[in-house]
């Protein structure tokens, strides 16, 4: 479904190095990593945001539709939740339906700051669902939310994958309890510029993708059974 390979990203340093990877239909992959090591930078270069790996990075999946939850919620103030969904394309009817889907029914007509931190991730989980993506992306989806409010959250969002069984997900997390109850793969970023290691996941998971840097001894097990599998 996508496949990306870049040489690397820096800011005043490098922060990525190079990096290879492949995402397929249903994956779900949960992205971990020490603080500052480029978990963000990654996601962004899937949703096609950064400015430095251009489009042609992208040997497949330039064009998916990806939603993209962001550390802040990032919903336009002057507007309600309503005409948030709507500004993405969704309808009026089918903003009311992905608002009670994510357990704000009755809020349509609130603007984002009159909502908790928690209520404004799940109308931002709304407005991603609105364009019905391929790649869902969340980065860090639990941070600054109570253990309640967490727990309702991840609830949520496992829902909302076993609905959508062919969309993707990568989920960046500091917690390695919400990766095992999200996702049966794991990347992990490490050093500096940092590589991706893959564990987990695999075929035996009927999900798969693959990621690793041009040294494939970068790479966990999957990495080899996966090239293995297609014979290079
Ligand atoms: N736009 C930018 N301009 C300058 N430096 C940046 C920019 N974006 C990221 N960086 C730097 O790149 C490094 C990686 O940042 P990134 O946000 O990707 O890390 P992260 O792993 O997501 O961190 P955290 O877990 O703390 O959110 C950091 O050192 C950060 O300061």
């Amino acid at each position: 479904m996508l496949e990306l390979s870049f040489d690397g990203r820096g800011f005043r340093q490098p922060v990525l190095g190079a990096i290879h990877l492949r995402i397929e239909r249903g994956d779900r992959v949960c992205l971990l990593g020490p603080s500052g090591v480029g978990k963000t930078t990654l996601l962004n270069i899937l949703a096609g945001l950064d400015p430095v790996v251009l489009p042609s990075a992208f040997t497949q999946g330039s064009d998916l539709r990806v939603g993209y939850l962001f550390q802040e919620p990032r919903l336009l103030p002057w507007r309600t939740l309503y005409q948030n969904l709507v500004l993405v394309g969704a309808k009026r009817e089918e903003a009311a339906r992905l608002l009670s889907q994510v357990g704000l029914t009755g809020y349509g007509n609130h603007y984002p700051d009159q909502l908790s931190l928690g209520m404004a991730r799940r109308a931002a989980l709304a407005r991603c669902l609105a364009v019905a993506p391929d790649l869902l992306l969340l980065d860090e989806p639990f941070a600054s939310l109570d253990a309640e409010r967490a727990g309702e959250l991840q609830a949520l969002i496992t829902g909302l994958l076993d609905q959508n069984p062919a969309m993707a997900m990568v989920c960046v997390t500091h917690d390695e309890a919400d990766a095992a109850s999200l996702a049966a793969q794991r990347w992990w970023l490490e050093g500096a510029p940092a590589r991706l290691r893959v564990e987990g996941g695999g075929e035996s998971a009927g999900r798969r993708s693959t990621a690793a840097g041009p040294d494939s001894q970068n790479a966990g097990p999957l990495w080899a059974e996966a090239r293995g599998g297609e014979g290079a």
